[in-house]
C-alpha cells in the first residue's frame, strides 16, 4: 500500500515535473524570440541608417504590367529562394535541414516542429526543445473551440476542401488573443506577444480542422482524437486515419518542406498584406489560404493528379513511353492549358523540394506504376516546353511529385491536397506574421498607376 502511494505520488511528480519542463520550453522559444527582437530592430536600423536611400531593384513599366516580377519590395526573414539553388530555410537548404534538424529518430525526415523552431529563431534546435514544442502544440489543440467541431462538421460536402479549411481557419478565429488584446488597447510594442500565442495556437489547432474536413469528406464522418504520444505530423496522418509509420515519415517530410518560400509568393504575400492591416493571424492566415487555393499556385498538386489520371486514361492499356507521352503534353500544350507542376515564377533549375520528394520515392516506392509516369514525364516534358518556347523554367516544382507520393498510401483524394500543403503553409507565413509585428511592419500599400497614366507620362516625356 505504502509502495503504491509512493509510486503514485512520484508518477505524480514526475508528471508535475514534466509538465513544468514542456511549458519551459514553450517560455523558451517566446523568450528567445523576445531576446532576438531587440538585437533585430538595431541590425535593421542600422541597415535604413547607412543604406536607406539605395537602390534594391528597378521598377519597368513591363515589369508593373508582369504581376511585379523581380522588383525587391518586400521584407521576409524566415526564407529566402535563389532561382538557381532553390529555398534555404532561414539559410539552410533543405538536404542541410533533413541533416541538421531533429527527426522523430536518428537519420529520419526532420519534424515540422524542428522546422517551426529554425523559421520562428533561425536556430537549429536541440531534441529537448523540439519535445517540448511537441508537447506545447498538444496542449494549445486541446482548447480548440467545440463550436469549430460543430462548424466544419455541418459544412456540405460539396464545398471544396480549400474553401471549408479557410472557413474553418475563421472559424478558429474568435478566439485570437492579438484581436482581443487590440481591442482592449494593447501598446503596439507588446503586438508580438499575442501574434505569438495566435501563431502557436493556430498551428496547433489546424491539423484538427483539417483531418475533420477529410474525414467528414471522404471517410465515415468520425473524429479520430489526437494522440499525444506522437509528434505534430504523425499525429495529423493519425487524425486522418494513416497510422504507418512510413506514412508519419512521408508526413513530417512534406510538412517541413512546404512550410515557406519566401514572401513574395501568393499565399505569403497574402498572409502578409491582410496581416499589415492589423488583421489577426487567423484572418491574415485564411487570405494566404485562398491564394493557395488557386490552380497556379498550390491547388497544382491536385491539377497535376487530375492529369496524370487524365494521361493514364487516355493512354488505357497501350504502353507508358516517351513517344505516346509527347503526343499527350502537347495535346495539353495545344488545348491552351499549362502543364501542372511545371514552370516558376522565380525558380530556374528543378526545385529541390521535387528532388528530395523523388528521393524519398526511390527509397520506399520506386515501383509504384504512378511514380515511374512521374519520372518519366521529368525526362520528357522539360524538353518541350523548352520547345514550345513559352516558359521560362521548363522544369518540375514540388507540385509534380506530391500527389504521387500520397497516393502511394492510399491518400487518393486529391481535392484535399492542397489542405495539407496549407496546414504546412501555416508554419511558414505565420513565423515570418509574428516577426512582421515584432519588427512594426507598416501596413502595406504600394501605389499603383493607370494605364492612362503611364501613357500621359510618357507622352509628356517625350515632349
Ligand atoms: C507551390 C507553387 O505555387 S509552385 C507553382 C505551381 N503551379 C503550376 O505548376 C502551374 C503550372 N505552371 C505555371 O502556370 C507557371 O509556370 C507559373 C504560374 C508557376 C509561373 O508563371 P510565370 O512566372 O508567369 O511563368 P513564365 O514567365 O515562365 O510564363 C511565360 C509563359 O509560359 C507559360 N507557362 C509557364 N509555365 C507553363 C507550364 N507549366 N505549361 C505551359 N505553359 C507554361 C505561361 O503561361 C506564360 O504563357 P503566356 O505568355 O501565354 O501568358
Ligand atoms: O514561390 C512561389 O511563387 C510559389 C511556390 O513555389 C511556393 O509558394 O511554394
Amino acid at each position: 500500500m505504502f509502495n503504491t502511494v509512493l509510486r503514485n505520488t512520484s508518477r505524480f511528480a514526475n508528471k508535475q515535473v514534466l509538465a513544468t519542463a514542456q511549458r519551459s520550453y514553450s517560455i523558451e522559444l517566446k523568450s528567445i524570440v523576445e531576446k532576438q527582437i531587440p538585437v533585430k530592430q538595431a541590425q535593421i536600423a542600422e541597415l535604413r541608417k547607412n543604406h536607406g536611400e539605395e537602390v534594391l531593384s528597378q521598377c519597368t513599366v513591363n515589369m508593373a504590367y508582369s504581376g511585379m516580377r523581380g522588383i525587391k519590395g518586400l521584407i521576409t526573414e524566415t526564407s529566402l529562394l535563389d532561382a538557381e539553388e532553390g529555398i534555404r530555410f532561414r539559410g539552410l537548404t533543405i538536404p542541410e535541414c533533413q541533416q541538421q534538424l531533429p527527426g522523430a529518430e536518428e537519420g529520419g525526415e526532420p519534424l515540422p516542429e524542428s522546422m517551426l523552431w529554425l523559421l520562428i529563431t533561425g536556430e537549429v534546435p536541440t531534441r529537448d526543445q523540439v519535445r517540448g514544442l511537441t508537447e506545447d502544440l498538444h496542449r494549445r489543440a486541446e482548447s480548440i473551440s467545440p463550436d469549430v467541431i460543430k462548424i466544419i462538421k455541418n459544412l456540405p460536402n460539396d464545398i471544396h476542401p480549400m474553401t471549408q479549411f479557410s472557413i474553418g481557419i475563421l472559424a478558429l478565429q474568435k478566439d485570437s488573443k492579438f484581436a482581443q488584446a487590440y481591442q482592449d488597447g494593447v501598446h503596439k510594442k507588446e503586438y508580438w506577444k499575442t501574434t505569438y500565442e495566435d501563431t502557436l495556437d493556430c498551428i496547433a489547432r489546424i491539423p484538427i480542422v483539417a483531418s475533420l474536413i477529410y474525414r467528414k469528406n471522404f471517410k465515415d464522418g468520425n473524429q479520430i482524437q489526437a494522440d499525444k504520444s506522437l509528434d505534430w505530423a504523425a499525429n495529423f496522418a493519425h487524425m486522418m486515419g494513416y497510422n504507418k509509420k512510413e506514412v508519419y515519415e512521408l508526413f513530417r517530410l512534406y510538412l517541413s518542406i512546404h512550410t515557406d518560400h519566401e514572401g513574395g509568393n501568393v499565399s505569403a504575400h497574402a498572409t502578409h498584406l491582410v496581416g499589415s492591416a492589423l488583421s489577426d493571424p487567423y484572418l491574415s492566415l485564411s487570405a494566404g489560404m485562398n491564394g493557395l487555393a488557386g490552380p497556379l499556385h498550390g491547388l497544382a498538386n491536385q491539377e497535376v493528379l487530375r492529369w496524370l489520371k487524365e494521361i493514364q486514361g487516355k493512354l488505357g492499356d497501350k504502353e507508358v513511353n516517351k513517344e505516346n507521352l509527347t503526343t499527350v503534353i502537347w495535346d495539353t500544350l495545344n488545348a491552351g492549358r499549362v502543364v501542372p507542376g511545371y514552370g516558376h515564377a522565380v525558380l530556374r533549375k528543378t526545385d529541390p523540394r521535387y528532388t528530395c520528394q523523388r528521393e524519398f520515392a526511390l527509397k520506399h516506392m520506386p515501383n509504384d506504376p504512378l511514380f515511374k509516369l512521374v519520372s518519366t514525364l521529368y525526362e520528357i516534358v522539360p524538353g518541350i516546353l523548352t520547345e514550345q518556347g513559352k516558359t521560362k523554367n521548363p522544369f518540375p516544382n514540388v507540385d509534380a511529385h506530391s500527389g504521387c507520393l500520397l497516393r502511394h498510401y492510399g491518400l487518393v483524394e486529391e481535392d484535399f491536397y492542397t489542405v495539407m500543403f496549407g496546414v504546412s503553409r501555416g508554419l511558414g507565413v505565420l513565423s515570418s506574421l509574428l516577426w512582421d509585428r515584432a519588427l512594426g511592419q507598416p501596413i502595406e500599400r504600394p501605389k499603383s498607376m493607370t494605364t492612362e497614366a503611364l501613357v500621359k507620362q510618357f507622352a509628356a516625356k517625350k515632349n
